[in-house]
């Protein structure tokens, strides 16, 4: 496809899908996203531990070819026009199926929806996955950090953030209004002050459930662990988050022929790899946010509705050390296509200041390079993470917390911090 801002890369091949399963060259194009805000320190500091790592590995066999592709406040710049979101961001993935990103500013209120919220959606990237798990060393509020090692499969395209929404007072909602009166008195009564009332709607159907629970559910037998946790607030929404619950055990009997578990409403079943028995449980989403803090050790796979698996993320990833070290992936099992992002946002105050956290976004290059089966360049991030640290080199976030503790710590910048990522490959 010819595009006109987007530069596809002179040499490299695209990554494609066949049978349901990826085909990687040696050289694979991969398109990112520099993002707004920090995004382009955090984006300068992570693509050369990404390349080192590959170059490690496998000694220039293999290379990323990178292709620029341009959201937010960029797209704007190179596109001369506000545009957000070009279509041509969203043909590239769509043609070259992997990208990783920075984060995108989201303005509160009106005007554009969340870029990023958008990227998942028109891509159809349903499965928001968010690995989170303990660094030694890592300054954390809570007494045993390395007992937290969870992954998050979060539902990425239903739930409230489908953004259907009328504003208080707007023509719209009042039609809406008007018709929920006449059809459904009951329901239009419960409104308190309908007068004054902005409307949302929250769609959750029983194929996003399924299909995110069953990537869950995979996940668990492939890695062999020991439980997946349905995260649902089913007491207060029924029919939107109890039936998240409900389908989620009706696809683990179905697919994986699950059993209730002395007599339900818990599952059990056996994996098929291994034999081990994964136990499918649920936790009502206000006990999940202090069993995390109290039991995390009773957690492993957690499988959730969008809102719930964005709380979630953030409270978990504070557990090991905060959002500046929380990776995640957005992906399409069955298309392929997935775009690897870290969990925080644009972090505006310290943009230009190359002061941040880059270790999101190369975790999240990290399980992009797993995604691609390069295990051993992945292996070598996880190496030179862990070891960075355990060596006290860090930025500015952990750096406060270890001062804070009386710890040695060496305050390092953001393109520092990748530097000291590359030396201890
Ligand atoms: N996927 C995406 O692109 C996302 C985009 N956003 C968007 O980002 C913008 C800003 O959102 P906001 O709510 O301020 O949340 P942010 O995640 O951007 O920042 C909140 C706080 O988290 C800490 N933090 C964030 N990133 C890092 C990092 N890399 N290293 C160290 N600490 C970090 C900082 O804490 P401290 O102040 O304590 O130093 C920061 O002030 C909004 O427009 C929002 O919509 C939000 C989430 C995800
Ligand atoms: O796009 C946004 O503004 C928010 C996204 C977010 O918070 C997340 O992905 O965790
Ligand atoms: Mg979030």
């Amino acid at each position: 496809m010819a595009y006109q801002h987007i530069k596809v890369p002179e040499w490299g091949e695209k990554i494609t899908i066949k049978n349901g399963k990826l085909q990687v060259p040696d050289q694979p194009i991969i398109a990112f996203i520099e993002g707004d805000g920090t995004g382009p320190d955090i984006w300068n500091a992570s693509q050369p531990v990404l390349d080192a790592a590959v170059e490690k590995a496998y000694g220039g066999q293999r290379k990323i070819a990178w292709m620029e592709v341009f959201a937010g406040e960029k797209a704007n710049e190179v596109y001369g026009e506000p545009i957000w979101l070009p279509q041509e961001t969203l043909d590239a993935i769509d043609e070259y199926l992997v990208a990783i990103k920075g984060p995108l500013t989201t303005p509160v209120g009106g005007g554009i929806r969340s870029i990023n919220v958008a990227l998942r959606q028109k891509l159809d990237l349903y499965a928001c996955v968010r690995p989170v798990r303990y660094f030694e060393g890592v300054p954390s509020p809570v007494k045993h950090p390395e007992l937290v090692n969870m992954i998050i499969y979060r539902e990425n395209t239903e739930d409230i953030y489908a953004g259907i929404e009328w504003p208080a007072g707007s023509d719209d909602v009042k039609k809406i209004l008007e018709w929920l009166r006449t059809e459904f008195p009951e329901a239009y009564g419960k409104i308190r002050f309908p007068d004054t009332a902005g409307l949302g709607l929250k769609p959750v159907s029983a194929e996003g459930t399924k299909r995110l629970v069953e990537a869950a559910i995979n996940y668990a037998i492939e890695q062999d662990l020991p439980s997946v946790t349905l995260v649902h607030k089913g007491n207060i929404m029924k029919f939107t988050e109890g039936a998240f619950r409900d389908w989620g055990y009706e696809v683990a009997r179905e697919k994986f022929g699950a059993q209730p578990l002395d007599g339900g409403p818990w599952h059990v079943m056996k994996n098929p790899r291994t034999g081990r028995e994964i136990v499918i449980k649920d936790v009502i989403a206000d006990a999940m946010l202090q069993q995390i803090l109290t039991r995390p050790a009773e957690y492993s796979v957690i499988a959730t509705l969008n809102l719930n698996g964005d709380y979630l993320s953030d409270a978990l990833a504070a557990e090991v050390g905060g959002i500046g070290i929380a990776p995640g992936a957005n992906i399409n099992y069955q298309t392929g296509k997935a775009i690897f992002e870290a969990t925080h946002g644009t972090a505006p105050k310290y943009a230009g200041q190359d002061k941040v956290n880059p270790s999101s976004v190369i975790l999240s290059g990290e399980m992009m390079l797993r995604y691609l089966g390069w295990d051993e360049a992945a292996d070598l991030i996880i190496k030179a993470m862990s070891e960075t640290i355990k060596a006290g080199l860090v930025t500015y976030d952990f750096h406060r917390l270890m001062v804070a503790e009386g710890r040695e710590a060496k305050l390092l910048k953001c393109s520092e911090f990748g530097q000291a990522l590359i030396e201890h490959m």
